[in-house]
């Protein structure tokens, strides 16, 4: 099994468990997640939810190119980008607030998944970048769309897109992507990041989270992110796309 789902406390959280392949995703992850966001949606004690990556080395290395490498055309990536775009709107209008707990590197995809939570709880070792463009695709997952809505400054944003370069946690921190950083136990890292608001009653938050998720709606925010992924399904296709996945891939 490459996850692992686990409700302690009122907390509920998604591992990837793939730490030998740098926690990318395959379709396994993507059904995990499918599984825990149905639980998180109808479970009434979950009062938090939190993705992470299993070990210390990798939060998330976005998608796993070994398998999607094997999706040529635009027809052929678009069902497998929609639905994990799909997936992440539904992961960032949760009820409650979603923490990534970014206990390592995260580039690519693992990027869109953190920035489909409300909070990124980031490792002081931790690097990110959405380095996409160095595969000549955009963000596939509707993490363009994420960033445009939650960042203050369009112009941050972009950068971070358009450059495609790995930052460090500081950076991160003061660009405004990292909400916080912690040192040392990702546990007590996240323990630490959740204990004023656990003291807050479970149904403040999950109010806070309706008006939030009301904004997203009146935004359509949902089809913007399948646009993107469509989008990003056209540039797929390219020589330029396949050329850059297949050096990555001859380099393993
Ligand atoms: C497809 C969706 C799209 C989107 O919509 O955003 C994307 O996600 S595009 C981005 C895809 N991801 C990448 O291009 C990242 C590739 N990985 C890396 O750059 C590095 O692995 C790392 C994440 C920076 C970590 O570096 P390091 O700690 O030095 O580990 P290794 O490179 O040695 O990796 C260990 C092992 O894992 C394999 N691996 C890592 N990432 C992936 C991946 N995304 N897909 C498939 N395999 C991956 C890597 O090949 C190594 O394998 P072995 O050599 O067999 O040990």
């Amino acid at each position: 099994m490459s996850y692992k789902i686990e409700i302690n406390d009122g907390v509920a959280i998604f591992t990837i468990d793939r730490p030998e392949m740098r926690n990318a995703i395959n379709f396994e992850v993507m059904d995990g997640l499918e599984e825990f966001l149905g639980i998180v949606e109808n479970e009434e004690s979950v009062a938090f939810a939190v993705v992470t990556g299993s070990g210390d080395r990798a939060f998330c290395s976005g998608g796993d190119l070994s398998v999607f490498h094997g999706f040529r055309t635009a027809k052929e990536a678009y069902p497998m980008l929609s639905k994990m775009a799909g997936l992440l709107y539904r992961l960032s209008t949760l009820p409650v607030p979603v923490i990534a707990l970014v206990n390592g590197t995260t580039v690519g995809g693992g990027c869109e998944i953190a920035s489909a939570c409300d909070y990124r709880v980031v490792s002081s070792k931790a690097k990110a970048g959405f380095i996409q463009g160095t595969l000549a695709i955009t963000s596939g997952w509707g993490g363009a769309t994420q960033l445009f809505m939650k960042m203050k400054n369009h112009d941050t944003a972009l950068k971070l897109l358009s450059e495609a370069q790995i930052h460090t946690a500081q950076e991160l921190k003061s660009n405004g992507w990292a909400t916080a950083i912690y040192d040392g136990d990702a546990k007590e890292g996240l323990q630490k990041f959740i204990a004023n608001m656990k003291n807050i009653h479970p149904n403040v938050h999950k109010a806070y989270k309706k008006i939030s998720i009301q904004d997203w709606e009146r935004a359509e925010v949902n089809e913007r992110m399948l646009e993107e992924a469509s989008q990003c399904a056209e540039l797929w296709e390219s020589e330029a796309h396949h050329d850059a996945v297949a050096n990555f891939l001859r380099k393993k």
